[in-house]
């Protein structure tokens, strides 16, 4: 429970305190304005004797103060969240403890001469990281890298202040009584539990009034690495990624448009949209895979709708299944560079035993072969397309260059003018025929035409690919003007061997969420957009639900992608998100071999199974169990289904039983390429349902047929099982899935 705050023996000096602090903010606002307005005069005056330079820094002292005023005014009614009082290692007086209050924004006096005259600091700020990181009664921190502070915690403290009033006080940490566990801690921090008891809001929230230690590493870890974390379900991932993208923003000072997460639909987009401005992250770009590729590509391209995942989740056309399998393996690996370098390399050797010895003006001008041939080799690097232009013009040049020497030497009379008519001629003659079958390579066309020739998949030949069907697979799609979502990676690339990627800027960081759905060769192109190698990949390999092309392990990924990269691996196994009970029900079901999660609060209430005879009675006992979720308070509720046919049929006669019986449900159904998720009662598949959370889950049919104990299935039921906070019912036909059911 939250202590009564009128019962805490350090209340009065508290609420002095917020009191004190309340009245600082408002005379730094008034000294901020008065500071605006004497800028604001210094620039008039400024322009008046065309200084412009210092008019200039004069707005943009303005505006600096602009934002403050805006951030303190944000901050007001609820100035700080934390305090941490620390005693650095060295002070010399044994009381020499220092009190850093912790807030969502700093607030500092006018002129800082001294850390006293910082009120409150930014959650962002280093310091800020012994509130979040004191265990044992020792903590530490570190400024730019390089300065490293370290010494003894005597008090860490929470506040909950609403309007300025002082509503809570929580010291998680008092000298004497340390908690030597993380759980210990964690299942003891009042404040914590009281969140995560609040249940699901529509939208992902902010987190930084209860970062935990392992999670502010994370998103203090340093920018120019690679950050690779593995985190069982409701670990706080996607969150600590976002927030790690704010810090990141504040301290490094970067272009907020040189900053991308990449998520994995646009439902996950629309859910993380909220928290991005919550954290001054606002302008970060947000993208899913499939925009990556047409940013590349510089175009949209329709992606043929195939219901893949339900085709294979089904497992009834064995054939179709191991040739899509076998299709998005290839080309979704790091084997098919070599392809798309091998079909490049054959590009340029058939162009180059085309080149002929160009003999113009009599033989008085000649450009060899070989010549034309140093001069495309000249940079193996730079794309086809551009090396033709460049030994085009090398050539146009070379020819252009004689005619004007031509010229020149007739001016002087050395030349007659029939000669040169002539030569002007003949060169004309030349650029219209030369170049005529110099066409440069067409993307489409190319990708097409890679297929049709089986000699550039040599690379893979002895790799276990079925690739007469996949190379005949791929020609049937393009043919009918189509491109599956496979292909797009490629056509990424290829486009980059072809015409090179100048037109786009290469982002400072990159975060990656649900990372275990992308594939090698989809990494291996966020590399190359990537400024600097600086990435936050995040995931759960229990949560690969696309194993078709999923990875298998982070070190493909660490090894092979981002071998030349300094790069940190880590892992969360701190479940956040769901209640003991519904984790030990989760924990069961997750695949062999992975790190079981571990839970920071309980409800006691346990999660229900139950056994439905009839399609009808299912529909009814669903309808009840709704109302009994409603009842209990819950706001968001997911009812998933294994495959997205299901759902369609699902929603349908729950809508149809809710209207027959009056009910006032808002019911919405998250399906097809354009869903969106607006809270309330979601019908949906466990592919939509990935990433985000409900109060209550009620899984629509665990029976055995549809979940069997093959390790997709169990991951698909892993992801179902795990969106739930607080309720959790699962229905069945027949006989329950083994998943659930072993020891
Ligand atoms: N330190 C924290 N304090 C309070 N709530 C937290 C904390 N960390 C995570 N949470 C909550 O846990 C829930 C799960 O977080 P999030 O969705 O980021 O996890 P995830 O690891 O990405 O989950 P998944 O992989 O299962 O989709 C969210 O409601 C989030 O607000």
């Amino acid at each position: 429970m939250v202590e009564k705050v009128e019962t805490h023996p350090d209340f009065a000096a508290e609420q002095e305190h917020l009191a004190a602090i309340v009245r600082e903010m408002r005379q730094i606002m008034t000294d901020l304005y008065a500071d605006i307005d004497d800028h604001f005069q210094r620039s008039q005056k400024s322009l008046l004797v065309k200084d412009e330079i210092s008019a200039y820094v004069h707005t943009l002292l303005r505006g600096d103060n602009a934002r403050r005023i805006q951030d303190i005014e944000s901050a007001s009614p609820n100035p700080y969240f934390g305090r941490v009082d620390f005693r650095e290692d060295g002070t010399e007086e044994p009381d020499g403890f220092e009190s850093f209050y912790i807030g969502r924004y700093k607030v500092a006096r006018l002129q800082i001469q001294s850390s006293k005259d910082i009120l409150v600091f930014d959650w962002r700020d280093p310091v800020s990281t012994i509130f979040y990181e004191c265990y044992g009664g020792r903590a530490s921190y570190e400024v730019l890298g390089r300065y490293h502070y370290s010494g003894d915690v005597r008090l860490k403290r929470q506040y909950k202040i609403e309007n300025s009033i002082l509503k809570a006080i929580v010291d998680n940490y008092v000298m004497d009584q340390v908690l030597s566990r993380q759980q210990q801690a964690l299942l003891a921090d009042p404040l914590l539990s009281e969140r995560l008891r609040q249940g699901a809001a529509d939208k992902l929230r902010d987190i930084v009034t209860s970062i935990q230690a392992e999670q502010n590493k994370i998103i203090r870890e340093p920018l120019n690495q690679v950050t690779v974390i593995q985190g069982v379900a409701g670990s706080g991932k996607s969150t600590v990624g976002l927030h790690r993208l704010s810090y990141l923003l504040y301290n490094e000072k970067l272009d907020p448009k040189k900053l991308v997460v990449i998520a994995p639909n646009r439902i996950f987009l629309d859910y993380i949209s909220e928290l991005l401005p919550e954290i001054d992250a606002a302008d970060v770009r947000q993208m899913v895979w499939d925009d990556v590729a047409f940013m590349i590509l510089g175009r949209q391209c329709k992606i043929l709708d195939d219901h893949r995942l339900d085709l294979i989740l089904a497992g009834i056309d064995k054939d179709r299944i191991r040739l899509l399998e076998d299709t998005a393996h290839l080309k979704g690996s790091l084997d098919f560079i070599k392809i798309l370098e091998t079909y490049i390399e054959r590009k340029v050797q058939k162009f180059c035993l085309k080149l002929a010895d160009i003999r113009l003006f009599d033989g008085k001008l000649a450009i060899s072969s070989q010549d034309q041939m140093d001069k495309f080799m000249e940079d193996v690097q730079s794309p086809y397309n551009e090396r033709l232009e460049i030994l085009s013009r090398y050539i146009r040049f070379r020819v252009t260059n004689y005619v004007e020497i031509l010229e020149a030497r007739q001016v002087k009379g050395a030349v007659a003018e029939e000669e040169v008519k002539r030569c002007r001629q003949e060169a004309d003659r030349f650029f219209k025929s030369h170049f005529k079958s110099w066409n440069s390579l067409d993307l489409l066309t190319a990708y097409r035409e890679l297929f049709a020739e089986k000699t550039v998949f040599k690379p893979v030949k002895d790799k276990q690919y079925d690739l007469e069907s996949i190379r005949s697979h791929s020609l049937t799609v393009l043919d009918a003007g189509q491109i599956e979502r496979d292909d797009l990676a490629p056509l990424a690339y290829l486009s980059q061997l072809l015409d090179g990627w100048s037109h786009i800027t290469k982002f400072d960081h990159i975060v990656v969420d649900e990372a275990q759905d992308l594939n090698p060769l989809e990494f291996a192109i966020l590399k190359r957009l990537s400024a600097n190698g600086s990435f936050t990949i995040m995931g759960d390999l229990s949560q690969g639900i696309h194993s078709y092309r999923s990875i298998s392990s982070w070190n493909v990924i660490l090894k092979e992608v981002f071998a030349d990269a300094r790069a940190v691996y880590r892992e969360i196994l701190y479940s956040y998100r769901s209640a003991r009970e519904i984790i030990d029900v989760f924990n069961r079901v997750m695949p062999q071999g992975h790190s079981r999660a571990i839970p920071v609060y309980e409800i006691g209430r346990k999660p229900t199974a139950e056994k439905i005879i009839t399609p009808q009675q299912g529909v009814n006992r669903l309808v009840h169990i709704l109302q009994t979720f409603l009842e209990r308070g819950a706001k968001s509720i997911g009812i998933i289904t294994k495959l997205e046919q299901d759902a369609k049929e699902l929603y349908e006669r729950l809508s149809q039983a809710a209207a027959s019986e009056n009910l006032d449900f808002s019911l919405h159904l998250v399906s097809g390429q354009g869903a969106t998720y607006q809270g309330g009662i979601s019908v949906l598949p466990v592919s939509w349902a990935k990433g985000l959370e409900f109060d209550g889950v009620i899984i629509a049919n665990a029976s055995a047929s549809e979940f069997t104990a093959d390790p997709v299935d169990a991951r698909l039921l892993y992801v179902a099982l795990s969106r739930a906070m607080h309720q959790l019912h699962i229905m069945y036909h027949g006989k329950l899935t083994p998943l659930l059911t072993k020891k």
